[in-house]
């Protein structure tokens, strides 16, 4: 059994509890596939991550990077918790308006903005606009002239950093499509560009170098180029920034054989950098943003599926497929992502049998999770796959038209239903006949 479930969520008569809630209560109240997430590891791991920067006494903000999973109910969560968060698209943008988030506290992220989205951004005078190339600053230095607005904005450099991670959720590196290059002297264009325009307002640098990272060198490596980078704005350009934002990729534990640093690992590392090179170079400490999903989310989540049919290839593997697949969770299929499953109808009968977890997806890649060792399975049994908080929902597609699964939140021993599930008839909604 995974390492991450404690005696206290499992029921007497061996049932898996989610935020003190029964598993199989939330299996027939809302019916399978379900997200179940317990907000309080939500609300747990914010007040973690505010704690270790107030201990190091300096300015921060932390914005949660909504793309991991972005619903009406999680932006009213994280305002409740009073951080920021970056949106990337005009979708989270209003998700996060409809929720009441705080328009002033948030940033806008994205390789290619359109018009519409930069327009958006400016009418609900967001946060911060975070510009990635030249083509967006163009849009914008022209939509603040024509609107004679002003807003606050930051470039998002490329620092040429390698994170050990998978090669899809690497972002820091030269060859990357995000952000202005470091080495060619793009940052440096981009920034005498946004102090010539009379409405940008620039507040400093972000980078971003990836995601489920496990290794504090290329945090290390990245604050230190964007430390270099600001100090040279300021001897060069006579610019003193006072945000560096280092983006979010903080590693979290997915199976027993992980090891992710624990944030304050992260951070501590980050921000001791920031403050020993702000000292030797007589440079003032900037405030600090950083930008995590999946760790604030990962660990909250898990997705429940009702097991269906079983294949058993003698001398190969048994196979275990569920009501679900990648439709809810491509994470597998995408980066070969791996998890842990347990039957949470079934937490205190011995595990005896290697099985992989097929999802119902006409695709051989389809596939949950591989050799799971599980109590034997029978058709009804309730799947558990765990820590799927982030980049499961908000990835989730119709693909073989199946519906999208529906939301729960479980605190203190109630579930809240907070999306419902979509139906065969939301599926062609949008479809027109042509006839
Ligand atoms: C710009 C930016 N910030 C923050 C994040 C969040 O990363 P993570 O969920 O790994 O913390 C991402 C996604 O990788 C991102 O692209
Ligand atoms: N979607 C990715 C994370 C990176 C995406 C954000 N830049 C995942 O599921 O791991």
């Amino acid at each position: 059994m995974s390492t991450q479930i404690t005696e206290h969520q499992i029921t007497n008569d061996g049932h898996l509890l989610i935020g003190g809630v029964d598993t199989t209560k939330l299996a027939s109240e809302y019916g399978t596939p379900l997200y179940a997430y317990d907000i309080s590891i939500i609300r747990n791991q914010i007040t973690h991550f505010k704690t270790i920067f107030e201990k190091a006494d300096v300015k921060y903000q932390i914005s949660y990077a909504s793309k991991a999973f972005a619903i009406l109910a999680m932006y009213q969560l994280i305002n409740k918790e009073n951080i920021h968060c970056d949106v990337v698209s005009e979708g989270e943008l209003y998700t996060a308006k409809q929720a009441g988030f705080p328009m002033d506290k948030v940033s806008f992220h994205g390789n290619n903005k359109s018009v519409q989205e930069l327009t958006m951004a400016l009418d609900q005078k967001i946060g911060c606009i975070i510009i990635d190339n030249f083509y967006e600053l163009d849009l914008l230095k022209q939509l603040t002239q024509e609107r004679q607005q002003s807003i606050n904005v930051m470039i998002r450099v490329t620092p040429g950093i390698s994170a050990h991670t998978h090669e899809y959720i690497s972002t820091g590196q030269e060859d990357s499509k995000f952000g202005f290059d470091l080495n060619s002297g793009q940052a440096d264009k981009a920034l005498e560009q946004i102090l010539a325009a009379p409405y940008l307002k620039m507040l400093g640098a972000h980078c971003h170098i990836g995601s489920q990272i496990f290794a504090t060198a290329g945090f290390v490596g990245a604050a230190e180029k964007m430390m270099d980078l600001l100090i040279h704005w300021q001897a060069d350009f006579d610019f003193t920034a006072t945000v560096l934002n280092l983006g979010g990729g903080f590693g979290i534990q997915y199976t027993d054989d992980e090891k992710p640093l624990a944030p304050e690992v992260f951070i501590t590392s980050i921000i001791e950098e920031v403050k020993q090179l702000s000292a030797t170079n007589n440079f003032p400490c900037p405030e600090i943003w950083i930008e995590p999903g999946r760790s604030i989310v990962g660990s909250a989540g898990i997705s429940l599926y009702t097991v269906g049919s079983q294949k058993t290839i003698p001398n190969v593997r048994d196979y275990v497929a569920v009501d679900g697949g990648m439709g809810d969770n491509i994470r597998p299929a995408l980066y070969e992502a791996k998890y842990e499953t347990v039957l949470a109808n079934k937490m205190n009968e011995p595990a005896t049998h290697k099985v992989s977890v097929a999802g119902k997806y006409c695709e051989s890649g389809d596939m949950l999770a591989w050799d799971q060792i599980l109590p034997t399975t029978t058709a009804g049994d309730l799947l558990a796959v765990l820590d799927t908080g982030a980049y499961g929902y908000s990835m989730a597609s119709n693909y073989n038209r199946n519906p999208r699964p529906a939301v729960v939140f479980c605190d203190e021993g109630e579930s809240k239903l907070v999306v419902n599930r979509e139906t065969t008839e939301d599926l062609i909604k949008l479809d027109l006949p042509l006839e």
